[in-house]
């Protein structure tokens, strides 16, 4: 659906709100001029007449290197971040208005708030953190209001916008601009609740600062994205801001995660989700969501679950562990904000797996194939755990890793998908701007044996299984997930492993 914000705002009224100190000259003039800002952006090549554009420092480019362009393209006023911790400063370029803010980068969120009226305080705002299982438990939680007839919605790695109508977008978590735009936008349409991802990522760079939110959860913490956080400690210490710094009501913490019980223990008031109910019944004194006892099965897994707020016995369509976990971790975070425990009970069964997350295509005598998006040791290791429990004959794995991305991890993954699978088979998964050689190379690293295979291309890699694979096996495809594309140096091809998959099961592309 198209939306354009009818929001408009004056500079000088803008400024107001920030209470920064103007020097009486300046006031003087902003009041003479009486510049409306119509448009906010963060990219001068988006500026024109009516744009405040924010020039901030980047990770490889300074937007303040762009301040004449954007003026170039008209924009009317310029917040600028301050170099050093000066106080705020104004200076002319004809009549367009230079404005020195000290951390404009982690006031973003407050002043674009200002603008767009503050959605998060107006609706239900849940902020999802963790390395895996974010998009699932925000799906789940989106899913589950739908089925209550309320509008709910998302914003995370498969889009943004209401549940089920999603537009792609280039993060996770959006910038701090675009997350008040849209929250704005979800609002006005009638949104009930938005769930969102919370990336690390987003976090250091205060993409959610000024959001208030009603719960946040924390799922896991494992490898991941150490070419951008250095150490563990850094990356731990990102997630944490979501719950130590930032505004929240409510706390859910998956405490069978070891860092999730490490938290837990500094907010014991947190809602408390676990598998492990023998462990925690005793121990955990604040709210609670437990799993007494799992039966999983071809179908998904049924679960007897012990909670604060009653008990039941349920059916889940996910597969996997760690899908219960964010089952669990959904209706926390669903409870903790009023939802009623019988009404989130009578629905779950129908909750459905969301796309690319351990997604199942089947055919009559061929091998089950099973798409997901585990591109991170840990998830590599809980998707082909999983599978093993569904295992009758030989469990293969076809996977890479991305280029541009923590290095780290590709032995590890080489190492899991070894120790796991019968079957390994090393791919592409976006090379972006590596030799794709020298990314096999590094994966290759991690076997201990000679029993892979490395075949670049990713269609006939998926081909060469599905052709060498037995009907009683499972091939479980991991990296992309619902990913429609495959990166090859700044190229965007087309490709997706679902859309494969299908075809080659409805034959339209031929098997041997
Ligand atoms: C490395 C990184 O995180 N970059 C993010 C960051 O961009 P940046 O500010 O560093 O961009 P930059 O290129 O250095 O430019 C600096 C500034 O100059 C401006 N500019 C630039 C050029 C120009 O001509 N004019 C101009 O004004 C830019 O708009 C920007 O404001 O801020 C942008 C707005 O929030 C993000 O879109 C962008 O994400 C890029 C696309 C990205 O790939 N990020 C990944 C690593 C990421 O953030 N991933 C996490 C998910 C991880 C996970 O869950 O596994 C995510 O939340 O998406
Ligand atoms: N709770 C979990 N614990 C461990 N692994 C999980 C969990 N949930 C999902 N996974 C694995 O991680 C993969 C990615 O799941 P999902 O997309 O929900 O995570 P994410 O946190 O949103 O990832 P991203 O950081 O890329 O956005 C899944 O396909 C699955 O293999
Ligand atoms: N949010 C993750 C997704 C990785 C998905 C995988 N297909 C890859 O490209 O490495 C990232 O940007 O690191
Ligand atoms: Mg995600």
């Amino acid at each position: 659906m198209n939306y354009s914000p009818k929001t408009s705002m004056k500079l000088l009224a803008l400024i107001d709100k920030l209470e920064l100190k103007l020097e009486v000259q300046g006031r003087e003039r902003l009041l003479q001029l009486n510049t409306v800002i119509e448009h906010l952006t963060l990219d001068s090549r988006d500026a024109t007449h009516g744009s405040l554009f924010f020039a901030v420092p980047g990770t490889s480019l300074d937007g303040r290197n762009f301040i004449g362009s954007a003026i170039e393209q008209g924009a009317s006023a310029i917040f600028i971040e301050s170099a050093t911790d000066k106080v705020f400063e104004i200076t002319w370029h004809n009549d367009t208005p230079l404005i020195e803010i000290p951390n404009l980068t982690k006031r973003l969120s407050e002043i674009v708030g200002y603008f767009y009226s503050n959605s998060s305080l107006e609706m239900k705002c849940i902020g999802i953190t963790g390395t895996n299982g974010k998009t699932t438990t925000s799906q789940l939680v989106a899913m589950w209001v739908s089925l209550l007839n309320q509008k709910a919605a998302v914003m995370g790695t498969i889009g943004n916008g209401l549940f089920g109508e999603l537009t792609a977008s280039n993060n996770t978590t959006p910038s701090a601009l675009d997350i008040q735009f849209n929250l704005s936008k979800y609002n006005d349409l009638g949104a009930a609740l938005c769930a969102m991802e919370v990336s690390s990522h987003g976090l250091v760079q205060h993409r959610v600062e000024s959001i208030c939110f009603d719960a946040v959860a924390f799922l896991n913490l494992s490898r991941d994205h150490l070419d951008y956080h250095g150490t563990m400690i850094e990356y731990e210490a990102a997630k944490f801001r979501l719950f130590n710094e930032l505004s929240s009501q409510h706390k859910i913490i998956n405490i069978d995660d070891a860092i999730g019980e490490r938290w837990f223990k500094l907010f014991p008031e947190a809602t408390a989700v676990s598998l492990e109910f023998e462990k925690f019944s005793k121990t955990v004194t604040s709210n609670f969501v437990f799993a007494k006892s799992i039966h999983y099965h071809q179908n998904g897994a049924d679960i007897e679950l012990v909670s604060s707020y009653g008990k039941a016995r349920i059916t889940s369509q996910l597969l996997g562990e760690f899908n219960v976990t964010n089952l669990l971790s959904a209706m926390a975070i669903l409870l903790s904000i009023g939802y009623e425990f019988d009404k989130l009970v009578s629905v779950v069964h129908l909750l459905k797996p969301v796309a690319g997350r351990m997604e199942v295509f089947a055919k009559p005598n061929k091998a089950t194939v099973v798409v997901d998006y585990a591109h991170t040791p840990d998830a590599l290791e809980k998707a082909l755990l999983a599978l093993t429990i569904h295992q009758t004959g030989k469990l293969w794995c076809v996977f890479g890793c991305g280029g541009d991305r923590d290095k780290g991890k590709r032995p590890l993954m080489a190492a899991i998908a070894e120790q796991y699978a019968d079957k390994v088979i090393v791919t592409d998964d976006n090379p972006r701007t590596e030799n794709n050689t020298e990314i096999t190379k590094d994966i290759e690293q991690g076997f201990l044996g000679t029993h892979y295979h490395v075949i670049h291309d990713r269609t006939d890699a998926i081909i060469y299984a599905l052709n060498h694979a037995q009907a009683n096996d499972i091939v479980l495809i991991a990296g992309k997930g619902h990913e429609d594309y495959q990166i090859i140096g700044h190229k965007k091809l087309d490709y997706s492993d679902r859309v494969l998959v299908s075809q080659l099961y409805d034959n339209k592309v031929g098997l041997a």
